[in-house]
Order: structure tokens, then sequence, then C-alpha cells
């Protein structure tokens, strides 16, 4: 009776387990929000922003939300480093890109790189969100001049690819990606928007296991 009304009692608790990798160019705020994130849903604070070093490899977190443990890794952002970003890609659940909406100068990068992200066929099934960064600062790009910034800099490398090669090589199930792209601001520093972010993830995550289960037709 005690090992049924266990194993009933876990049932009822489980608790399933998604991985959330965190990427985006060194400096954009990666850490920074995953050790905010860590403060907001943990009992034991994150790291506080002056503690928080550019990250040489990765960092990881967990926080748990009802019948839900989402697992964090934050990878590095630097050149070098981008590079072993896909050895995660095959076992995520989900993609948060962040770019620093303050840094104008470094927009253009950002873009190439998010673009390399949005495209690689391993996670195009994967919910992606592209968090604006440091919207406390009164320098920052909002929202949607983030989401212009990005069309922008896409239709110009469409033409200029369509100018070279003399055809479309866009992938339609990239373009769809980029239509119904979410895009949300942020201060990691202040944690404005962190816990809304976290919210779409949690229900993200959710809603894809269960096209799986569909799909898989359990
Ligand atoms: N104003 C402002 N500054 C921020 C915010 N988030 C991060 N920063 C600052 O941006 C700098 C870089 O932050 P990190 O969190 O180390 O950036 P990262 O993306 O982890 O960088 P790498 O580890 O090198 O990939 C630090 O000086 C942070 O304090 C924010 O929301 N607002
Ligand atoms: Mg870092």
């Amino acid at each position: 009776m005690y090992h049924l009304l266990k194993g009933f009692h876990e049932y009822l608790t489980r608790k399933e387990e998604f991985s959330v990798i965190i990427v985006g160019l060194d400096g954009a705020g990666k850490t920074t929000l995953l050790e905010k994130i860590k403060t907001l849903y943990n009992d034991t604070p994150g790291l506080s922003p002056d503690k928080i070093a550019p990250t040489v490899g990765q960092n990881t977190g967990k926080i748990t939300l009802p019948s839900t443990i989402l697992q964090f890794w934050d990878l590095g952002g630097q050149r070098g480093i981008r590079s072993i970003w896909h050895k995660y890609y095959d076992d995520c659940h989900a993609v948060v890109f962040v770019i620093d909406a303050e840094d104008r100068e470094r927009l253009g990068e950002g873009w190439e790189v998010f673009d390399s992200v949005l495209s690689a066929p391993q996670i195009l099934g994967v919910p992606l969100l592209l968090l604006a960064n440091k919207q406390d600062s009164p320098q920052s790009l909002t929202v949607e001049e983030i989401r212009n910034s990005y069309e922008d800099w896409f239709r110009n490398k469409e033409e200029s690819s369509r100018r070279r090669y003399g055809e479309d090589d866009v992938h339609d199930r990239r373009r769809e990606r980029i239509a119904s792209l979410d895009v949300m601001g942020i201060s990691a520093l202040e944690g404005t928007g962190v816990r809304a972010a976290v919210d779409w993830l949690f229900i993200r995550v959710q809603n894809s296991r269960r096209r799986e289960e569909q799909n898989s037709g359990s």
C-alpha cells in the first residue's frame, strides 16, 4: 500500500525537465539574465552583476515551475566559443537569443549570428525567443526597432543573394519562422520583462511537447 501511495504521489508530483539554451554575442547580457532568473525563481539568489565575468564555456541554472523544470545553458558568446553552440542544438527544447539593444555598432554582427542560429536545421522546429536586452538604458532600441532592424538586415541579405546568385535561396520554413518571430524587451540588470520571458518559455515548451505527443499518436 505504501509503495502504491508513494508511486501515486510521485506520479502526481513528477516534473518534466526541459533544456533551454541562451545564446547571443559576447556582452549581450546572457549571464546577467541567467543569474537574474535564478534570483527571481530560486531560494538561493544568483550572482550580482558586478561578480559576473565573460563566460568561457558555459554556465547552468535550474528553476522549478508547476510540473516543469527548466534547465538553462548559458553559452559563451565570444567569437571563438560560438562554434560549440551547435553541440547543444540536438538536445534543447527552446532557444533564447539575447541581443544588446544598446549596442548599435554591433547589431549587424548580432543579426549575422542570429540568422545562423535561426536557420540551423537541428532547431528549425524548436521555439525561439529573441530578447532585446538593456531596455533600462535610454539609448536602447525598442522591441519594435529591434524587429525592424533585423527585418531590414534580412531583406538586404535576401536582395544581395538574389543579385549574386540570381535566385531565392531562402527556405520557406525559415521565412515562416521570421514572420512568426517573438521579440520581447527585457532588462536583465533590473529584471524587467524577465518573468514574462520565462512564462513564454514555459508555455512554448509545454505546447511543443504536446504537439510531439500528438504526432507520435500517444
Ligand atoms: N544597462 C544594462 N547593462 C546590462 C544588462 N545586462 C547586462 N548588462 C551588462 O552587460 C555586460 C555584459 O554582461 P554579461 O551578462 O557578462 O554578457 P554575456 O552575454 O554573458 O557575455 P559573454 O559571457 O562574453 O558571452 C555587463 O557589464 C553587464 O552588467 C542590462 O539589462 N542593462
Ligand atoms: Mg556570459
